[in-house]
């Protein structure tokens, strides 16, 4: 078989942005960690990873928000490709360029994204290396939110992150994303929730199966994110950008992702989600929009 030329990766991973629908905190473990429960969705924007074959090990960052990270170490890309190396027990070479398309710190899960994309692609270069649950064990270590992003469908998600249960939607559903340029700290968010003496959201059932765009409205309804009232005392521009989309014409339900800042709106057509993106009346030069289909 022909050697592809080098410009041209071997492999290619899609990186999605992670929307939580809703997001119940239902307790806090002896660690400090959070219990959480959140109906997940993942859209079809996001970064990407490529990999393109070599000596040595190479990491570079390109696309739209590439300024906002450091190219080191500590990316998530590198300390993924770190750890998949410890714990399969093989050495890593080659060069991985991520496409940098999601807001850092945005509560739509970029950092996480990519690491569990990197963790992806290895699971190519690397088949039968790692196990399944060894490799969400390695997810869970990168982060709270990498054991959903390595599944990157509709899911529940509870424990602290790692317990994933897939959860069925029967009908096509498109998103708007709105981020107003402001990057939010998960830890000082969920810092601000335990020191605002909140109660903790009680147990709800969730169907494995939502079988129309009213059923989950309904869901939806009886729920909230649970940490969008503190998201939105450090961050007042959110409480305005979920009020907008809300309004905007077609919209079935608007509310906060993860820690935010980015706020999402949910529609039964992609032109309705586009539109409503097109009548934002937000300054463009610092917000970043987006109108995509759930996956
Ligand atoms: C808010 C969510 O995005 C919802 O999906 C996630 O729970 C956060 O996922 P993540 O960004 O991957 O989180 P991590 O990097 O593991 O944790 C960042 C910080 O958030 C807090 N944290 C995170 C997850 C969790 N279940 N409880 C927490 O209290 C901790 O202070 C932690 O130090
Ligand atoms: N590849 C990466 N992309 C984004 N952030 C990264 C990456 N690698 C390391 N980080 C660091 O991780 C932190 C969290 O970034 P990320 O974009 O994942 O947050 P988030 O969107 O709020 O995620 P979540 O929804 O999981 O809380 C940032 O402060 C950033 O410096």
């Amino acid at each position: 078989m022909a050697t592809p030329p080098d410009n041209v990766p071997r492999f290619t991973e899609a990186a999605p942005a992670k929307i939580n629908l809703d997001l119940r905190v239902t307790g806090r473990r002896a660690d400090g960690y959070h219990l959480l429960d959140s109906l997940v969705v993942f859209a079809d924007c996001g970064d990407r990873l490529d990999y393109y074959p070599g000596d040595g090990l190479a990491f570079e960052i390109t696309g739209p928000f590439a300024a906002g990270l450091e190219a080191d170490e500590n990316n998530l890309v590198c300390r993924a490709i770190r750890s998949f190396a410890t714990n399969a027990g093989v050495q890593v070479t080659g060069r991985f360029v991520l496409t940098k398309n999601l807001p850092v710190a945005s509560g739509i899960g970029g950092g996480s994204a990519d690491a569990a994309a990197a963790l992806r692609l290895l699971t190519r270069l690397y088949p039968g290396a790692l196990g399944a649950d060894h490799l969400n064990e390695v997810a869970l270590s990168l982060g709270a939110d990498v054991p959903a992003c390595l599944v990157s469908r509709s899911l529940r998600m509870q424990s602290v992150g790692e317990a994933i249960t897939p959860v069925k939607l029967d009908f096509p559903l498109y998103i708007l994303l709105a981020n107003p340029g402001i990057s939010v700290e998960t830890a000082r968010i969920f810092g601000d929730l335990k020191a605002s003496g909140f109660s903790f959201s009680p147990e709800r059932r969730l169907p494995r199966e939502i079988a129309t765009p009213d059923q989950l409205l309904s869901i939806l309804q009886n729920s909230s994110n649970d940490l969008q009232r503190p998201a939105c005392q450090r961050v007042p521009e959110v409480a305005g950008l979920i009020d907008e989309i809300a309004g905007l014409s077609g919209c079935l339900y608007a509310a906060m992702s993860g820690s935010g800042a980015t706020c999402f709106g949910l529609f039964a057509s992609l032109e309705e989600a586009r539109s409503a993106r097109e009548n934002m009346s937000v300054d463009s030069k610092n917000y970043w929009l987006n109108a995509g289909t759930i996956l």
